[in-house]
């Protein structure tokens, strides 16, 4: 995490070394987005197209496409394959080899380390973060029938749902969101359970039955926000990219994403946690760790300055831990492998 706080200090000596007269140059150069072919990487490849022409009129801005590990292995739970970063070592590779320059990642997806030679550049402001409830004879978990079947991707969401209901029946569901709309009306699930985020970008809307408050089921650390890696040496880039950068949904996502690094979890765990900031510089954070048949839940919350988002990130990772967070995570782990 210190090192958002290192290239958020870089951003403003770049945003001012841009206004100071530098910017001829840097017209000139093309910038490539390493970016999945997935519609919902596509719509967020060519949102940060469109934002960097918007910003510097005449950039040339171009897409290149790629397949990572996490498009190919669509029949194995995301718990089981595990291995962090599913979805973005590809893209890295592109772009020290310099075959592209940026990649635009879902936050909720990325890695809490980067390889040596890129980080974590931008973060740009926050769609909804909410899980969307989905079904086409229900309108919410509680109006589902007595063993009704719910697919669902992750174990932070299976967590809430069993707790909530223990008598439904909750499956794994994979695949990019078109791959589950399907699933869903062959009939296969009564009901899904996705990011309100990607249901919106991917003007779905009309598919959200009910937009599921964090008390019901917590977000994931970082779900609704776009992030943009870069190589760390290209300061000239960074500059390029400064006006993307949200200073508050980064706060949020910052603190999300230091307890989950605490907790030594990411997108794949029974972990929730989402921050919202407050009146008078405060941020709320609050966090879930569960195992997944939803018989034991830790919840915790915690509210600070948000110049300290990261240390309550931590702090909060550390009292759940103190409840019994570790135990929870080492049982899941064993059991999912
Ligand atoms: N794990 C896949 C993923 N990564 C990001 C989103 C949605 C958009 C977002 O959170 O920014 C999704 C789909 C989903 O969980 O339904």
């Amino acid at each position: 995490m210190w090192f958002i706080v290192r290239q958020v200090n870089l951003l403003q000596f770049v945003a001012e070394f841009w206004h100071s007269g530098q910017q001829d140059s840097i017209m000139s150069r093309t910038i490539r987005i390493a970016t999945r072919r997935s519609l919902l990487a596509l719509w967020q490849a060519e949102y940060v197209k469109a934002e960097l022409e918007a910003h510097h009129p005449g950039i040339q801005v171009e897409l290149v496409t790629m397949v990572t590990q996490g498009d190919k292995i669509l029949d194995t739970p995301l718990a089981k394959i595990g291995g962090k970063g599913l979805f973005v070592k590809e893209l890295e590779t592109a772009m020290l080899e310099n075959r592209a320059d940026i990649a635009v990642h879902s936050m909720k997806d990325v890695p809490m380390e980067f390889p040596e030679g890129l980080g974590l550049a931008v973060i740009c402001p926050r769609e909804r973060p909410t899980d969307a409830f989905v079904s086409n004879h229900y309108d919410s978990l509680d109006d589902l029938p007595q063993g009704a079947h719910v697919g669902t991707s992750s174990l932070r969401r299976e967590v809430q749902v069993r707790e909530r209901r223990p008598d439904l029946k909750v499956s794994s569901l994979r695949g990019n969101v078109q791959t589950r709309l399907g699933k869903l009306d062959a009939g296969e699930f009564d009901a899904i359970i996705l990011a309100t985020a990607g249901l919106l970008r991917l003007k779905l809307d009309a598919r959200i039955r009910r937009e599921i408050p964090p008390e019901e089921c917590l977000p994931a650390g970082g779900q609704g926000a776009v992030g943009i890696e870069c190589r760390s040496d290209d300061t000239e880039l960074m500059a390029l990219l400064a006006p993307l950068h949200h200073a508050e949904t980064a706060s949020r996502v910052l603190a999300e994403r230091a307890m989950n690094r605490r907790l030594e979890g990411g997108c794949q765990v029974p972990i929730g946690c989402y921050a919202e900031l407050m009146p008078n510089n405060q941020l709320w954070l609050r966090g879930l760790v569960g195992l997944p048949d939803g018989s034991q839940v830790l919840r915790d919350e915690i509210s600070g300055p948000t110049d300290q988002a990261e240390a309550l990130g931590i702090t909060l990772a550390e009292r759940l831990l103190a409840a019994g967070a570790d135990r929870i995570l080492k049982q899941v782990y064993s059991e999912r492998g």
